[in-house]
């Protein structure tokens, strides 16, 4: 089938009658639960995006020949993949970079491990099959997607088998002549209950040693599949308008705890099975980390340009942009975006054709991205407080701006530079909602954590970093010395 349309999400949500629980509760219907339904409408309106303007966000299946989603196209040329990018901008767009799991992130991932299946044959031919045709019933299906990689957070100084509790997490419990049944803990599901599809892979950058092969899985299932359990955690879209909580009202995707209990999963959805040693390579050898990060410094180019924007629209707003501290303060985010943009050129510059024929962004320049944004990342968030300051939190409400008695003084009281009280407190909300509310803090945790723990990551960055030709830079500068060495011993 073609891309799908909202109204056709909605209601493949609604039937999937998914098993989703919050505040203690089985949600009947989570496109109309107050905690889930304001994101539902923003998915449904990315997804209409896709009609809307459909020569950037549609292409021609290889294989159905039916107009699919734009972000499941496997790059051949350079120009596919700024077709990708663009497409992932548009959808950035909508929503100010602000809902990290639009469907364009996971598409990336089953498209990357759907192309290079080479790493799931070694364990058996069937399992690369399965990779290859999940890809294509998800794009020809356009399913929506949340994923899991995580352990339990028990005790992280053990492997998982050494665990008190070990059968706690997600693990084999029998291989069947039909498929496996899986049991046990995952997390963290962002979107669990709102999408179609969960993808259980392993972790992007945790490794397991053999002894950790019962847990090590990857298999794709419907979320309403017998025995699938999420449990969200409390909403931070608190229902209210969009004029008082401008993003968390839209915007707010939840995450879930994933509970298995003797799930079945047919063996054409497994594609690892008790395999660490096939997990551990799974992100890198499919190029899947790759293309998922592509679509990651595309939205956070996006995301930037956003809070950019809120920055400099406060300091208008308040006359301060004259002041020197408050001009560097913007030349910081301004060297942020204009960084992460020229990260994201040089990717697309330096792509190159993998052996499976798919253009691969030039990996260095998305690596580098990936592993810096959450480290400025707060320092953004930062710098908005710092100019936004008391009036991040003198901010009445719109029912205080239609009340007959205070509304009148408020909209004189809260006035700015050139605004009115209503229309500067509106540009604050946004700068309160993006920063320090419930929804903002999360996406500061969210920047710092999806991709993995950042402290891992920055390890392995400098593990693999081709440290020698500066090293050697140096020992040439110092070899040149026409001092002698002295003839000393005792070294
Ligand atoms: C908002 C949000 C949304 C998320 N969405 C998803 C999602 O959709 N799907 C998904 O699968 N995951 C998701 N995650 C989870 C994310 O993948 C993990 O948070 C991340 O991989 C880090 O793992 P952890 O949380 O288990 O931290 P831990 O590994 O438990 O780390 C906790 C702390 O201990 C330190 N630590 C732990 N082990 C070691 C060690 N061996 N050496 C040194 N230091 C160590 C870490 O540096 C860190 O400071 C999400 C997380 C957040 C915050």
């Amino acid at each position: 089938m073609p891309a799908k349309t909202g109204d056709q999400y909605i209601e493949r949500i609604r039937k999937a009658k998914n098993n989703v629980y919050i505040g203690g509760e089985r949600v009947e219907d989570p496109t109309t639960h107050p905690s889930f339904k304001n994101v539902v409408k923003s998915m449904a309106h990315l997804y209409d995006l896709q009609y809307e303007n459909p020569d950037k966000m549609l292409y021609t299946s290889p294989t159905s020949g039916d107009k699919v989603g734009m972000t499941f196209m496997r790059p051949e040329s350079i120009e596919d993949l700024i077709k990708r990018r663009e497409a992932i901008t548009e959808w950035a767009k909508a929503t100010g970079g602000m809902m990290g799991r639009s469907p364009d992130y996971l598409n990336a991932e089953v498209m990357a491990m759907g192309t290079a299946t080479d790493l799931f044959a070694e364990a058996d031919p069937m399992f690369a099959e399965n990779a290859r045709n999940y890809y294509e019933y998800c794009r020809e299906n356009d399913i929506s997607l949340t994923h899991t990689l995580i352990h339990p957070q028990v005790n992280r100084a053990k492997a998982q088998h050494e665990q008190k509790d070990a059968n706690n997490a997600l693990h084999l419990v029998e291989k069947r002549k039909d498929g496996i049944i899986v049991d046990g803990i995952r997390l963290l599901a962002t979107q669990g209950g709102i999408t179609d599809e969960i993808l259980v892979f392993p972790s992007t950058v945790k490794k397991s040693g053999e002894l950790d092969d019962p847990y090590s899985l990857a298999f794709a299932i419907p979320n309403n599949t017998e025995g699938l359990k999420f449990i969200s955690r409390e909403s931070f879209d608190y229902g209210k308008n969009e004029w008082d909580h401008p993003l968390s009202s839209r915007f707010e995707e939840g995450d879930a705890i994933v509970s298995f209990e003797n799930v079945f999963v047919p063996w054409e959805r497994v594609f690892v099975c008790e395999n660490s040693s096939i997990c551990n390579r799974t992100f890198g050898e499919t190029g899947a980390v790759v293309h998922m990060s592509h679509q990651v410094v595309s939205k956070n180019v996006v995301k930037t340009e956003f809070l950019l924007g809120i920055i400099l629209q406060v300091m208008d707003a308040i006359g301060i942009d004259q002041f020197q501290h408050v001009k560097d303060k913007g030349t910081e985010v301004m060297l942020t975006l204009e960084t992460m943009k020229s990260h994201l050129y040089k990717a697309e510059h330096n792509a190159k054709l993998d052996k499976w024929g798919t253009m691969t962004p030039d990996f260095e320049a998305l690596n580098a991205a990936r592993n810096w944004y959450p480290r400025v990342y707060p320092r953004i968030t930062e710098i908005l407080r710092i100019l936004g300051a008391s009036g991040l939190m003198g901010i009445p409400t719109e029912a205080d701006f239609q009340h007959e008695e205070i509304g009148p003084i408020i909209n004189r009281a809260m006035q700015g530079k050139n605004l009115d009280g209503f229309e500067r407190v509106q540009l604050f909300r946004l700068a309160w909602d993006a920063t320090l509310s419930a929804f903002g803090s999360r996406q500061a945790h969210y920047e710092y954590y999806f991709f993995g723990d950042p402290i891992k990551m920055g390890m392995t960055y400098f593990d693999q970093y081709d440290k020698d030709p500066y090293k050697d830079f140096v020992q040439d500068f110092l070899n040149k010395s026409t001092s002698k060495k002295p003839n000393v011993t005792g070294v």
